[in-house]
């Protein structure tokens, strides 16, 4: 009934248009007819909002448009929330999945409160080849928004979009841990493997304080392009860890290259055959990476260069081993000169953060120059346990804040050395029993305590029998005189 309803409704509301419009024709001179047509189509056109529409081709002359992957990026990470169709997919070296529209999809973006439409279309496309007719896919977005807006879209919009892009793509790599360890038959200097290691801030097991004035140093870091630039200087900074063995320098390394998310170069310098080596080696590592030299107190004799200049001919000897394809285990084949260099990073302006980290158990070996800030501007020294980082440890492997015998712990700490890779032995060996991990480092450090009493009672008994010793013989002379 309503159907019938609305059709006669419908009927009666033509029949009217049509009375008018020929009323309007019949009755009102022509002049005036078209007058009212032209207003109309200017009312009807004013109305109409003015579109710009802009088209993202993937190929530009057959090469990749960049904007192309910039925009597909973009709108993958925001097109979830609105887009009725889309696509999933995992591209290769990402480890995150992607979202992108399905063609003729749309999708309207804000942008400073301005409103942006965007759709995905593909066309079919015709090349001739050789005389070879082929048709390929042409995909492209289309961008429309109201003219007015044309200038904020060139000038910020887009800008923001591949700033955008490349943050998301910068997130969802890969990424790498680089090494020049093994020499590659295919003249590559660095190889490569997928960087992986857990360590992070949160489970690194270090003095609270150091730790947040770390991540507070590296965030001013990152964070300041501009300043670097303003005073002219590489955007670097170097770090020195040093602390015994099992401290947790290599923990630290990984947990800072987990917190900026950048690559890791591991580079050894006794496989560096030459400055001019190294020199390459540096300059083909990208930006947002951390360069690491483990242990360079082993790496290279760098704690005294005038011994060094007095053994010029031990170094021309090495030259010539060099020469002949044999490299030098104990660093004479990269001077100090070359490492100086090294840190001090003309290399590094080729764009880009970077961040060098030496490591030692030795940084009373260090030559002052290497040393002074400029090259390591930060020294961090990892130590033995001390109550702080015992919970650390204690949280990540037992699963607990607190516990009967922390009491008698802390007691032994203030006794004993243990390093943070002492106790993290002990409670893996524990299998997530918290009691027996508990007393199984009480037992160790009783033992520890133990053998350092022992030890001291050895030496004391010793002194004794020296001073006795040398009585004997004074004795002995005076009673000859
Ligand atoms: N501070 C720490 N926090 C958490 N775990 C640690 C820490 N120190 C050591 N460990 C544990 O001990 C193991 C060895 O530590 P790591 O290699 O980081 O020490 P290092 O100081 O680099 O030692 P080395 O000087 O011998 O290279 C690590 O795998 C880690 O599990």
């Amino acid at each position: 009934m309503d159907f019938l309803m609305d059709w006669k409704s419908m009927g009666s509301l033509f029949a009217t248009i049509m009375f008018i419009r020929t009323a309007v024709r019949d009755f009102l001179p022509p002049e005036v007819n078209q007058a009212l047509k032209r207003f109309f189509s200017y009312i009807f056109n004013y109305l109409q909002p003015k579109l710009v529409t802009i088209l993202i081709e993937e190929f530009d002359n057959s090469y990749n448009n960049e904007l192309y992957d910039s925009v597909q990026c973009y709108l993958s990470s925001k097109c979830f929330s609105s887009a009725q169709v889309l696509k999933l997919s995992k591209p290769k070296n990402s480890k995150n999945l992607t979202f992108t529209m399905d063609t003729n999809q749309s999708f309207e973006d804000n942008f400073d409160g301005f409103k942006l439409n965007w759709s995905f279309h593909t066309v079919e496309k015709k090349t001739s080849d050789l005389g070879f007719s082929r048709s390929h896919e042409n995909r492209y977005f289309q961008l429309s928004f109201h003219t007015r807006f044309k200038d904020m879209v060139h000038s910020s919009y887009l800008p923001h979009i591949i700033k955008e892009a490349e943050i998301i793509k910068f997130k969802n790599r890969e990424r790498k841990l680089y090494t020049n360890r093994s020499a590659d038959e295919n003249g590559r200097l660095w190889s490569s493997v997928p960087f992986t290691h857990p360590s992070t801030f949160d489970t690194v097991a270090i003095d609270p304080i150091l730790k947040k004035e770390i991540k507070d140093d590296l965030m001013k870091f990152v964070n300041r392009r501009d300043f670097y630039t303003r005073v002219g200087r590489a955007w670097k900074r170097g770090y020195l860890l040093y602390g015994p063995p099992g401290t947790g320098k290599t923990s630290l390394i990984a947990s800072i290259a987990n917190f900026l998310e950048f690559d890791i170069y591991d580079l050894e310098l006794t496989a560096v055959s030459s400055n001019s080596q190294l020199r390459k080696l540096l300059i083909s590592t990208t930006s947002k990476s951390v360069i690491v030299v483990e242990d360079i107190d082993c790496s290279l004799d760098l704690s005294d260069r005038k011994k060094k200049d007095m053994n010029r001919e031990d170094d021309k000897m090495n030259v010539n081993k060099i020469k002949n394809g044999q490299y030098s285990t104990f660093g004479s084949s990269v001077s100090l000169s070359g490492v100086l260099n090294f840190v001090d990073g003309l290399w590094s302006s080729c764009g880009g953060e970077r961040l060098i980290i030496f490591t030692t158990n030795h940084k009373e070996k260090l030559d002052v120059a290497l040393l002074r800030p400029g090259r390591m501007d930060k020294h961090i020294n990892l130590s033995f346990c001390d109550t702080e980082s015992f919970k650390i440890l204690m949280r990540n492997y037992l699963e607990i804040e607190e516990h009967e015998i922390m009491k008698e712990v802390e007691e032994m700490l203030g006794l004993v050395k243990m390093t943070p890779a002492d106790v993290a032995e002990i409670f893996m060996s524990c299998d997530e029993d918290v009691d027996m991990g508990m007393r199984n480092v009480v037992e160790e450090m009783k033992k520890r305590l133990r053998s350092i009493k022992e030890e001291s009672k050895e030496e004391m008994k010793k002194d004794v029998e020296e001073d006795l010793i040398i009585e004997e013989k004074f004795e002995k002379e005076e009673e000859d005189a």
